[in-house]
C-alpha cells in the first residue's frame, strides 16, 4: 500500500487555483521528488501533505489526502500529523539555543521528560543525521554557531528526534555548498530504509541521483509521475522531455 494518497487535489489561494486536481500514491521507504518550474506549485503539494497550508488565510484544499489509508484533513489532528510528518525548509532554521535542546524540543514538547531518555533521542537523532561526530563535543552551545550545512543535518536531526514516518525536505540544499549537499544526499539516500521521504528540488540532477519516483509539475498540474529512471531516460509526455532536456525552466 501507498504510505501517502492523494487523490484528486486541488487546492486554492483565495480565488486563484494553485492546483488542478492532481492524484499520486507516493510509497513507503522510497524517495519521491518533485520537480518543475518556479511557482507550478510543488511547495504548495509537499506542505499539504502535513498541513503546513492551514496557517495560510484563504487556502483551499478539495480532494483526499490520505497517509496510511487515513484522511489527514478529515480525519486526523496536525499535531498527530506533523509528529508523524515531519519537514525541513530550504534555509537551515535551527533554533536560536543549544544543540542539544534543539532537539530535545520536540520529544519535550511530547512529554517527555526524563534526562538520560532526552540525551538517548539527541545521540540517537543526531548520529542518524550523521552530524554526531562534529556535535557531540559541543551540545551546549549555540546551534547558529554551526555552518550552514551543519546546521541543515541538524535540523533533520530535529525532524527526526520525534520518530516520524515520512520525512518533507522542501529545496532542503538549495542554500548549501557542493560538500554540504552531497552529504544531505547521501543522509537521504540512508534513511530511506527507515523513512519515506518527499523531496522538492530544482536540481534535476539531484532529483535523478538520489529520488526512485519523480513527479514533474507543470502550473498546477502533475503532467507525468514515473519510476525516477524510466521518466528521465523515456519521458512521456513531450512537455516533460522539453523540461528535462533543459529547453525551459
Ligand atoms: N500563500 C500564498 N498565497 C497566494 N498564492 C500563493 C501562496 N503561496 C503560493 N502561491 C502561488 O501558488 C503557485 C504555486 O506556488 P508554489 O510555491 O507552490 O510553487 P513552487 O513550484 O514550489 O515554486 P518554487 O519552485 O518557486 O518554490 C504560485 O503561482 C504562487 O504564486
Amino acid at each position: 500500500m501507498s504510505k501517502i494518497s492523494i487523490q484528486d487535489m486541488e487546492l486554492y489561494y483565495g480565488d486563484f487555483q494553485a492546483i488542478k486536481g492532481i492524484s499520486m500514491e507516493i510509497p513507503e521507504n522510497k524517495i519521491t521528488a518533485f520537480i518543475g518550474p518556479s511557482g507550478c506549485g510543488k511547495s504548495t503539494v509537499i506542505k499539504s501533505l502535513n498541513r503546513m497550508n492551514d496557517l495560510v488565510e484563504g487556502c483551499r484544499i478539495t480532494g483526499n489526502i490520505l497517509l496510511d489509508g487515513v484522511d489527514i484533513y478529515k480525519e486526523m489532528d496536525p499535531i498527530v500529523l506533523r509528529k508523524r510528518v515531519g519537514m525541513v525548509f530550504q534555509k537551515p532554521n535551527p533554533f536560536p539555543m543549544s544543540v542539544y535542546d534543539n532537539i530535545a524540543f520536540g520529544p519535550r514538547t511530547h512529554g517527555v521528560k526524563n534526562k538520560a531518555q532526552l540525551d538517548e533521542i539527541v545521540e540517537r537523532s543526531l548520529r542518524q543525521a550523521a552530524i554526531w561526530d562534529e556535535v557531540k563535543d559541543r551540545l551546549k552551545k549555540s546551534a547558529l554557531g554551526l555552518s550552514g550545512g551543519q546546521q541543515q543535518r541538524l535540523c533533520i536531526a530535529r525532524a527526526m528526534a520525534v520518530e516520524p514516518e515520512v520525512l518533507l525536505m522542501d529545496e532542503p540544499t538549495s542554500a548549501l555548498d557542493p560538500i554540504s549537499t552531497n552529504k544531505i544526499e547521501e543522509l537521504a539516500s540512508d534513511l530511506k530504509k527507515d523513512f519515506t521521504i518527499v523531496m522538492v528540488t530544482h536540481n534535476m540532477q539531484q532529483a535523478a541521483r538520489i529520488s526512485d519516483k519523480t513527479a514533474f509539475f507543470l502550473l498546477g498540474d502533475v503532467i507525468e509521475y514515473n519510476d525516477t529512471d524510466e521518466l528521465f531516460s523515456n519521458p512521456q509526455d513531450k512537455r516533460t522531455e522539453d523540461y528535462i532536456t533543459g529547453r525551459f525552466g
